[in-house]
């Protein structure tokens, strides 16, 4: 069952569109990533379901509620990451556990949640002497503290460092375990690949691909990158003529072969290789990552 549902949004400032015709359903208990270049309208999206800006035109539902008219019952329900601006400067750690717990009928132990997020030496600190990585785990603990089934984390890890970051995965896949709903913006592609059930590329304020990380890399042109350095030179046709080869460099005739196609392009190779009778040295097959999806999806983006 879909718990958020957000149907041709479209936003926009001093009559610039920033968010143009956005359509996504996020499933129950999945982790949803929204990934896209600066200013491509993902924090306005995500705004909209949290209910802190009103679509121009479109619909937002997150349990069957609108934000903008339920507020109060959305509230109820969804966790969300807090800008820096949104803490006084001299509340604790301990006082905006504390008090952020206190508005929610079925608090999360915000100790136990301290301590997961390795708060609990810094309770008695002001927020303003926390540093960058600090602030950002309180974040986190307060968007996780009132026991949401939906939580909208934006830039989750950013400012933590390596075992942080890791820490906070383990945190978010334990809340998804739990049945809790997350969507997520990144600009971290290992986090984005690593984390989320699906993923929305977003580019220019519309939704450009919609797939598991899996199926970007996979539909992306040129997944397969297949290199190897043949002990004679291939006939440079043969290796153009490659079903699903998007390109082919050859460093010299008879040097290191690199082909970027699909998995079906490296079968062919084998096949060229065997019908040549050339041998292939360090002959490799690596599948793309998703940020060389994100770059062929966001290409011409400004
Ligand atoms: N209140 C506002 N008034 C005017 N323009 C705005 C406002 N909020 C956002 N914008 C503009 O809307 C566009 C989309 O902004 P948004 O923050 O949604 O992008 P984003 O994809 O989250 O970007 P980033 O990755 O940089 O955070 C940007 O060009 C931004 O400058």
């Amino acid at each position: 069952m879909a718990v958020i549902e957000v149907n041709g949004v479209r936003k926009a400032y001093g009559g610039r569109p920033v968010v143009d015709g956005v359509s996504f359903a996020v499933e129950e208990g999945e982790i949803f990533g929204i990934l896209g270049p600066n200013g491509a309208g993902k924090t306005t999206t995500v705004e909209c379901v949290e209910g802190l800006r009103t679509p121009d035109a479109g619909t937002v539902r997150v349990a069957g509620l609108d934000p903008a008219t339920d507020r109060h019952e959305v509230t109820q329900l969804l966790g969300a990451q807090l800008q820096e601006s949104e803490l006084q400067p001299k509340l604790t750690v301990r006082e905006a556990l504390e008090l952020y717990s206190a508005f929610y009928p079925r608090p999360a132990d915000w100790r136990a949640l301290a301590a997961r997020l390795g708060l609990d030496g810094h309770l008695g600190r002001p927020f303003a002497t926390l540093s960058g990585g600090q602030k950002q785990r309180l974040f986190i603990a307060l968007a996780l503290i009132g026991n949401p089934r939906v939580v909208v984390l934006d830039e989750l890890t950013t400012g933590l460092d390596p075992r942080a970051r890791r820490d906070t995965w383990h945190l978010i896949e334990e809340a998804r375990d739990g049945g809790v709903t997350v969507l997520l913006v990144t600009h971290f592609m290992e986090e984005a690949q690593r984390l989320c059930d699906r993923i929305a590329v977003i580019d220019k304020g519309r939704v450009v691909a919609l797939d598991t990380p899996g199926g970007l890399i996979g539909s992306s042109a040129g997944s397969t990158a297949i290199s190897f350095t043949p002990s004679a030179p291939l006939p440079p046709g043969d290796l153009a003529g490659l079903p699903g080869a998007v390109s082919v460099e050859v460093a010299d005739p008879g040097g290191r072969v690199v082909i970027h196609g699909t998995d079906d392009t490296a079968n062919a190779v084998i096949t060229l290789l065997a019908r040549h009778h050339v041998t292939a040295r360090q002959l490799r097959v690596v599948d793309a990552g998703l940020d060389d999806v994100f770059l062929d999806l966001t290409e011409q983006a400004s």
